[in-house]
């Protein structure tokens, strides 16, 4: 077992493409096994969406980088209710709209907006570990830059037109256009310099183009169970607790 995976708390690291099915696996998972649950794309969703609110053009990297110490983002890592906040504000809907989901890329592109939410991911991580016994996180750089010692490694996929067909049974739209909007989106996330989305070889790849999600996640539990993680530190309300990233 790695460090990560110690008698202080198991890290659970899931890293895929848009729409692989990182979130509803990460909760499944972390619910299951009284973890706390991170959503590293609300962070950087949020932090879109501050920039959008402060009409800060997010194509002028040098504006984006020098406004991201700005914005105060908090998340809730309870896996049964996910909040995110921002300076005080509920935006978990507002943070997956259309016009945050087309710039989201743009902005977590700019070092520095990745400088300041790696480090508020890794506080979170930590204080999971001491408090409940672990955390299920979730992105495209959790493997490779936020946490490579996690215990659990896993690169999740699934075909473009498995994932636009989920997103858009979810959401709506027409299946072609959302198809080709993650794949601009993977585009972008696994070509930028900075931490790009990249699958190493101590991640288990994971296709789950014909599984189930209950499926995904019974493989996942077994991973994480044969890596000794469980939650057993928790205590009720524990799971609930707010990360503020910023303090
Ligand atoms: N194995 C699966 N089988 C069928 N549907 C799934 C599966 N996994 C996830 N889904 C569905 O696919 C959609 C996308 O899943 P989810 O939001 O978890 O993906 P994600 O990788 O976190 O997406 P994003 O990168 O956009 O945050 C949701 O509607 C979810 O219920
Ligand atoms: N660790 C992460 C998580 C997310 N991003 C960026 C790239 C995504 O397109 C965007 C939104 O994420 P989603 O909500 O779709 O999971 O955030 C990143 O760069 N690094």
């Amino acid at each position: 077992m790695s460090a990560q995976g110690s008698a202080e708390g198991t890290v659970v690291a899931i890293d895929g493409p848009s729409g692989s099915g990182k979130s509803s696996t990460a909760r499944g998972v972390a619910s299951a096994r009284g973890l706390w649950y991170l959503d590293t794309g609300a962070m950087y969703r949020a932090m879109t969406w501050w920039m959008q609110h402060h009409r800060i053009d997010v194509d002028d990297a040098a504006a984006v980088a020098e406004a991201a110490g700005r914005p105060d983002i908090t998340m809730g890592t309870d896996p049964a209710d996910p909040t995110v906040r921002v300076d005080g504000r509920d935006v978990a809907r507002e943070i997956r709209t259309r016009e945050v989901t087309a710039q989201v890329s743009a902005v977590s592109a700019v070092p520095a907006v990745r400088n300041r939410l790696v480090a508020e991911q890794r506080e979170v991580i930590a204080r999971g570990r001491r408090r409940a016994g672990g955390i299920v996180v979730e992105g495209r750089d959790i493997t490779t830059v936020v946490a490579p010692d996690a215990a659990v490694k896993i690169y999740l996929t699934a075909s473009a037109a498995a994932r636009a067909d989920r997103r858009s049974g979810e959401l709506g739209g027409d299946v072609g256009a959302v198809q080709a909007d993650l794949v601009r989106r993977d585009r972008i996330d696994s070509s930028r310099e900075d931490s790009p989305l990249t699958q190493t070889a101590d991640a288990l790849e994971l296709e789950t183009t014909g599984l189930g999600l209950d499926d995904v996640v019974a493989i996942v539990l077994e991973l994480v169970d044969r890596a000794g993680g469980s939650g057993a530190a928790q205590t009720a309300g524990e799971g609930r607790a707010e990360s503020s990233a910023a303090r």
